[in-house]
């Protein structure tokens, strides 16, 4: 096996990446109170010798500045000395990028999909049909009809993960943390981006069907 190894330039690309992306994201009002996280993968996950640049903990993801993020491993330990600290939801950004091979992970807190992770509990899944945006999640059915799983939302992270291993729907690039929030990856920061968009917008729509349903 051969192992590529991570180029400076690929560490660069990653962080001015995340760096734009979490401008965006901060102007659209999604990271309220210092929530949400971004991670992006670098090296190649088939060799097993990737890292990924992630948010460093608590910061005001509204702000740039030199301590906005950090490499960690794949199992989300610092890769070099820094006294950043990770994200405390980085073994969840592990998880899925064991379970996916993907290559960007956004996490964001949002009221719609607050919202709907509640209304849906009971169900487990947040269920979308025949809405023509499923299709950015490349599932090109006439009416498609797609239920986006829910998991339980613990303050202790690791107890969260096996409910993410158990409920991670391959065909569906994203899983939603209950009364927490929404979690979306691609396989580069662009398509997770695409998918991050399509499920807010989703999430919008269901609620706003569910209240003109009188569901509510
Ligand atoms: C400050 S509330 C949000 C946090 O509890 C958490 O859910 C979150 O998304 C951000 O945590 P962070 O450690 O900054 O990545
Ligand atoms: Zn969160």
């Amino acid at each position: 096996m051969s192992f590529a190894a991570i180029t400076l330039e690929e560490k660069q690309r990653a962080l001015a990446e995340l760096t734009e992306v979490k401008q965006l994201f901060a102007s659209r009002g999604w990271f309220p109170g210092t929530s949400g996280n971004l991670s992006v993968r670098v090296g190649e996950f088939a060799s097993d010798d990737f890292q990924f640049a992630i948010t460093a903990s608590g910061k005001d993801k509204s702000k740039s500045t030199p301590e906005d993020f950090l490499f960690v491993d794949q199992s989300g330990q610092p890769c070099e000395r820094t006294n950043l600290k990770p994200s405390a939801e980085t073994l969840i950004h592990c998880e899925i990028y064991r379970m996916t091979g993907c290559g960007a992970i956004f996490h964001v807190h949002t009221v719609f999909n607050n919202i709907v992770s509640e209304l849906f509990w009971d169900r487990k899944s947040i269920p979308v049909d025949g809405v023509e945006l499923i299709k950015a999640f490349n599932i090109w059915d006439e009416d498609a009809q797609i239920e986006i799983p829910i998991v339980s939302n613990f303050a202790h992270i690791p107890s969260i993960v096996p409910e993410v291993t158990d409920r991670l729907d391959p065909r569906i690039p994203g899983i939603m943390l209950r009364k927490h929030g929404i979690y979306a990856w691609g396989a580069n920061a662009f398509e997770a981006k695409r998918h991050l968009e399509a499920f807010e917008f989703l999430f919008e729509y269901v609620y706003r069907w569910a209240l003109l349903k009188k569901d509510l």
